[in-house]
């Protein structure tokens, strides 16, 4: 069995995870956090999610919660990810990291945390947006800068950062594809006289509403034609089952980072 602790379990993927952890056989829940002053503190899950069974008690302190678990599932924010990292490295837990948003900084401390522990981090976990970052790099492979390349997202109007994450992963997969760097290339929020567009540039565009649970489109814009690539995800379990099935595959690998496309076996 797997000891399993999800971080931020009060939250919209939280309260997923608890669901999709209690569906897998292979899988234990032993622990779970939120923030110090959210009202689940002290409680157990049972009380507190619907459709939970399980007698595990939202704590505040994550490194009560960690120091029992074999992994982590953390889908929270970038200042909290970082922080888990750290107590996941001490505790040797594997580290499954769906929070997006996070900047060079945060990469560089997990890169030194994933010395001492499996660190498996994805902007997105379910099997089709890995799929497509492997089409759009062989996509951008195959076309060159003849066809322009613009990335276009829309989520829910909660979501706090842009561009998604997933948008990240495709436009580094293109950027891979046309054997450049993205910081060199990418080109976001474009408003006013922003002059024409540059050859080469890989562009972005983050559209925020509603309930989407999230789209994406990857455009190969040429001459007289577009190729779009696309996906479209309308439950979140979708992504709460794939971190659930990273959790299980990240027991048995040694320290480093991996993402989903290795868990898929995909690459
Ligand atoms: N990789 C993927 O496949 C996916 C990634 N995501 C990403 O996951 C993250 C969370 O998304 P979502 O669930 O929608 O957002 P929510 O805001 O609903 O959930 C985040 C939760 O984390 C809690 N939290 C923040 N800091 C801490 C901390 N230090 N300790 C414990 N809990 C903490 C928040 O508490 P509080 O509410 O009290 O502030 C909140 O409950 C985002 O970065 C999102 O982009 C989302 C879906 C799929
Ligand atoms: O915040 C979300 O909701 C999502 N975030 C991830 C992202 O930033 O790409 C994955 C998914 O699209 C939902």
């Amino acid at each position: 069995m797997i000891g399993v602790t999800i971080t931020g379990v009060s939250g919209r993927m939280g309260q997923m995870l608890a669901r999709a952890v209690a569906q897998d056989a292979r899988c234990e829940l032993v622990g779970a956090t939120a923030l110090p002053d959210h009202e689940w503190i002290g409680r157990r899950l049972r009380d507190v999610l619907p459709d939970s069974a399980s007698d595990v008690v939202v704590g505040a302190e994550a490194v009560d919660a960690i120091a029992n678990a074999d992994v982590v599932i953390d889908f929270t924010a970038p200042e909290a990810t970082r922080e888990h990292a750290t107590l996941c490295a001490q505790a040797g837990a594997a580290h499954v990291i769906g929070t997006t948003g996070l900047d060079a900084d945060d990469l560089e401390h997990l890169t030194r945390c994933a010395v001492h522990t499996t660190i498996v981090r994805a902007g997105n976990f379910s099997l089709g947006v890995n799929l497509l970052t492997v089409l759009t790099r062989k996509v951008a492979e195959a076309l060159g800068d003849d066809f322009d390349i613009e990335i276009v997202e829309m989520h829910h109007r909660h979501k706090v950062d842009a561009p998604s994450g997933t948008a990240l992963m495709l436009g580094e997969a293109a950027a891979e594809g046309r054997g450049v760097a993205l910081d060199d290339m990418r080109e976001s929020g474009r408003d006013g006289m922003t002059g024409e567009r540059q050859r080469g540039a890989i562009g972005f565009a983050a559209l925020r509403g509603g309930d989407v649970v999230g789209e994406h489109q990857a455009i190969f814009a040429g001459t007289g034609e577009r190729i779009t690539l696309g996906h479209i995800a309308s439950d979140r379990m979708l992504f709460a089952r794939g971190a659930v099935a990273a959790a299980v595959w990240a027991r048995d690998q040694a320290a480093g980072e991996y993402d989903m496309v290795d868990v898929l076996g995909l690459s």
